[in-house]
């Protein structure tokens, strides 16, 4: 699978995901309204790779840094996006900057992977939401890297994959991604989770992150709160997976989070039917730090009180 961002010397070039999985289309970002558009609808998606999107789109800018803000503010609850574009512009030299940050990303998905790997030896039924594979990152993923990991040794795992929606990362993206990898997944309806918890049918939920505040709370997509209350009902070990670059020690609490309220016509379009009706549709939820068994970064896995263990890899 090509990588779901990458810099061609002077365009990004993405899989355009709104696409997935009926095509899989390569375009070409080469302006700051590319960039924006395609970070803002989902075409290029996921923390780690609108992170990597971000940096890159610094080098489109020109030098003009009304120009990078934009970029910076086209999604506001993953904290790589900011992270990146302020990191570039900070930097002597942006093109090397920008590579940089993509590298360092593929090299801490690989890191995650195999410290989820070692983890969660025991684990073969993973449950996840949305997608935190290799299309949410210029590597091979956060969650779903762990997977990679133990399909790579050749370990026996399988994957239930939350539809997530409205916008179906969990059944469009995550089942396409592993399907194309031969590792076993079952989508299942959001509200079905639950139930199969209690059925013992999950070793471990794994689930991606957008913003980890200081104090170890997670934002990350609507419906992982509730994977989480019920994951720890039922005694099911919870882990978030993500990269140094997701930690945001400015950010004390979950509280503080600004999560993303996407337009209600995302949930109204259901099977192409208008629902005409008032919409609630926030991006993301959080996730507090008493329900997260560890966090599982590049730098190993980071366990409570989050608080000293987050501060202590930053
Ligand atoms: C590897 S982080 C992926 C993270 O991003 C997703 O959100 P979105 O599809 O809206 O960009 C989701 O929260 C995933 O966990």
């Amino acid at each position: 699978m090509r990588p779901a961002v990458a810099w061609t010397g002077e365009a990004i070039e993405i899989i355009d995901q709104t696409l997935l999985p009926t095509e899989e289309r390569v375009i070409r970002l080469r302006t700051v309204d590319d960039v924006v558009d395609a970070i803002q609808r989902l075409a290029v998606r996921g923390a780690p790779a609108i992170g990597v999107a971000g940096a890159l789109g610094v080098l489109l800018t020109g030098g003009d840094r009304a120009a990078a803000e934009r970029i910076a503010a086209a999604r506001p609850t993953a904290v790589n996006l900011r992270w990146a574009v302020e990191r570039v512009l900070a930097s002597e030299d942006w093109t090397a900057e920008a590579l940089a940050i993509l590298a360092e990303d593929v090299e801490a998905c690989r890191a995650i992977g195999a410290h989820g790997r070692a983890e969660l030896a025991g684990a073969s039924r993973i449950l996840t939401v949305c997608n935190a594979g290799r299309l949410a990152t210029a590597g091979i993923g956060t969650a779903l890297a762990v997977v990679y990991a133990k399909a790579e040794a050749g370990e026996r795992v399988e994957v239930f994959a939350c539809e997530t929606r409205p916008l179906l990362q969990g059944a469009r993206l995550t089942a396409w991604e592993l399907a194309d990898a031969g590792i076993p997944v079952t989508v299942l309806p959001d509200g079905a989770a639950p139930a199969l918890l209690a059925r013992g049918a999950i070793d471990a939920v794994i689930v991606g992150c957008d913003r980890v505040a200081a104090n170890g709370d997670v934002a990350n997509k609507i419906g992982t709160y509730a994977l989480a209350i019920a994951a720890h009902h039922h005694g099911v070990p919870f882990y978030v997976a993500g990269p140094r670059s997701t930690l945001d020690a400015a950010t004390p609490t979950g509280a503080e989070i600004e999560i993303e309220q996407r337009d209600g016509g995302e949930v109204r379009a259901i099977a192409g039917l208008d629902v005409t009706t008032a919409v609630w549709n926030p991006a993301f939820d959080v996730t507090p730090a008493a329900l997260i068994t560890g966090l599982i970064t590049d730098a190993g896995v980071l366990r409570a009180p989050f608080g000293p263990a987050i501060a202590g890899v930053l």
